[in-house]
């Protein structure tokens, strides 16, 4: 059995769990591991070359426990749902107290409040991890939420192992019990948005600009030199790049057009219309992917209405792209902040959102240039909508007229572009003083007599309509 000696403990040692663990040993600190399939905890043990020396791998829950040294703390590191919830109810009876569990997975934030009101008999907490294998393995962005004391705990482990944006490391507290895993829920969010307003520029200049993969690529990695700067974009250059070794054609030509998901940002979606805070180009993201599944469908339908998307005889220049890029950007990281003040004001948060900026400068899969001047924005004034803020809005007015190019062009043309239009809606309904409600409100008072407030302030407070009217 192993000796009382590491410091932490980890278990699940899939692709996030193995890298979190080598980073963990890397940085000092003594681990030990546990896999449900003894095998894997073997292996990895064998190739952790010099770092095995720091690992402690265990073949039971028990050799587990025993090899860590108390009070303990356990990063649980499985699929979310049910596997975290039967591993706490495995682990729980063997720890104290004082003893801690960290969810380090993608939980649904429900989840996390409701683990950590539990009387589990050990302390709980959620973290939010994101950075992908790369990241866990070399520096990831962490959300942590729970209670602060629990935090501070682990605040060396955690810090140590974060990515560093300069001197910073990307780890904070975001507050109680499942802030850590809502922002993470909501950075996912926006990672979908990214990727999909990112999707939907390739696709007019593959199918209204009629540019190969290897130009796609070009303007990528100079968009990645500029305002865009950023790891998606950087991705998107290097797949649009890359050739398929079995064919010799362009990797992005031979894969298929239909992207998976595990739920995260389906989950921000649904919490964001249970806040009243609509993240319309997370929705539009959302949705485009669920789309992009209905491969046969979608293929019935350019059966029956032929295909629309027709290379553009007006074609946008790239800077054009960028430019709508941006604008799209920034009115859906707009609303993604919205929806965190949002959840603060209903959930007793008081998420920090200069701080949120910050961890996610570097790390995570949505860093990018731009957050450090939207974490200046927000530190300047939290509680203004992104798109108020000066710097912000000057961004906007000078990218509007590209994005509203594009989004013309994509309709006109049967070109998608559902992320980008669904921002530009949003942004045009924002900036609208005068907006069109006044017709909802007359039609739920003539159909339900549900009343309506006045402009002139006059205490009458439904229409003429009368029951002969409908
Ligand atoms: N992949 C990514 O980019 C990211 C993933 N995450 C999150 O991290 C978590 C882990 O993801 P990832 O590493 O990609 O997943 P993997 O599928 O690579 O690994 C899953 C791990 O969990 C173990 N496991 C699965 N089911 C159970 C169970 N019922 N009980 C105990 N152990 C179980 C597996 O063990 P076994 O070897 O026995 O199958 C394996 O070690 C998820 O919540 C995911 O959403 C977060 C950020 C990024
Ligand atoms: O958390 C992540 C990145 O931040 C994971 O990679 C997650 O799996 C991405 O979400 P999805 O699988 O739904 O695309």
């Amino acid at each position: 059995m192993a000796m009382t000696s590491a410091e932490i403990g980890l278990i699940g040692l899939g692709t996030m769990g193995a890298a979190l663990a080598l980073n963990i040993a890397e940085k000092g600190f003594r681990i030990a591991v546990w896999n449900r399939t003894t095998d894997v905890t073997r292996r990895f043990h064998a190739e952790a070359g010099d770092l095995a020396a720091n690992v402690v791998p265990t073949e039971s829950l028990k050799e587990l426990v025993a090899a860590i040294k108390p009070p303990r703390a356990i990063i649980l590191m499985v699929p979310a749902g049910k596997a975290v919830d039967d591993q706490i109810e495995a682990l729980a009876p063997l720890l104290g107290k004082d003893d801690l569990i960290i969810d380090a997975g993608n939980a649904n934030f429900h989840d996390t409040n409701r683990r950590a009101a539990a009387d589990l008999g050990v302390r709980f907490m959620g973290i939010g991890v994101s950075g992908g294998e790369e990241g866990a393995r070399h520096g990831p962005s962490i959300m942590a939420g729970g209670n602060p004391a629990d935090f501070e705990r682990v605040k060396p482990v955690l810090t140590a192992i974060a990515a560093r944006y300069g001197d910073t490391p990307c780890a904070t507290w975001m507050g109680e019990a499942g802030a850590g895993h809502f922002v993470k829920a909501v950075h996912n969010g926006i990672e979908y948005a990214d990727m999909q307003m990112i999707a939907e520029v390739y696709g007019i200049m593959r199918d209204g600009m009629g540019l190969g993969a290897a130009d796609a690529a070009a303007i990528f990695q100079k968009w990645n030199e500029g305002t865009l700067r950023s790891y998606l974009v950087e991705i998107s250059g290097a797949v649009a790049a890359a050739t398929d070794p079995l064919t010799g054609q362009p990797m992005l030509d031979v894969i298929l057009d239909a992207a998976g998901q595990k739920g995260t940002g389906r989950w921000t979606v649904i919490e964001a219309q249970h806040l009243g805070a609509p993240v319309p180009v997370i929705e539009a993201a959302v949705m485009a992917r669920n789309v992009s599944s209905r491969v046969d469908e979608r293929k019935a339908g350019e059966a029956l209405y032929g295909a629309a998307p027709q290379k553009l005889t007006d074609a946008p220049s790239a800077d054009e792209l960028e430019q709508a890029l941006i604008a799209g950007k920034i009115l859906c990281y707009a609303q993604g902040f919205t929806m965190m003040t949002a959840a603060s004001a209903t959930f007793g948060w008081n998420l920090p959102l200069p701080d949120i900026a910050r961890v996610w400068r570097a790390g995570c899969i949505i860093r990018s240039d731009m957050l450090n001047d939207m974490a200046s924005a927000l530190t300047e004034d939290a509680t203004r909508n992104l798109i108020m803020a000066p710097d912000f809005a000057r961004r906007i007015e000078a990218a509007l007229p590209a994005l509203r190019k594009i989004v013309a062009l994509g309709a006109l043309n049967g070109l998608p572009v559902p992320a980008l239009a669904s921002g530009l809606a949003w942004f045009d309904l924002m900036r609208t003083a005068r907006g069109t409600a006044n017709m909802i409100q007359a039609q739920r008072d003539f159909f339900g007599a549900h009343g309506f407030d006045r402009l002139d302030g006059k205490d009458a407070h439904h229409g003429p309509w009368g029951l002969s009217a409908s």
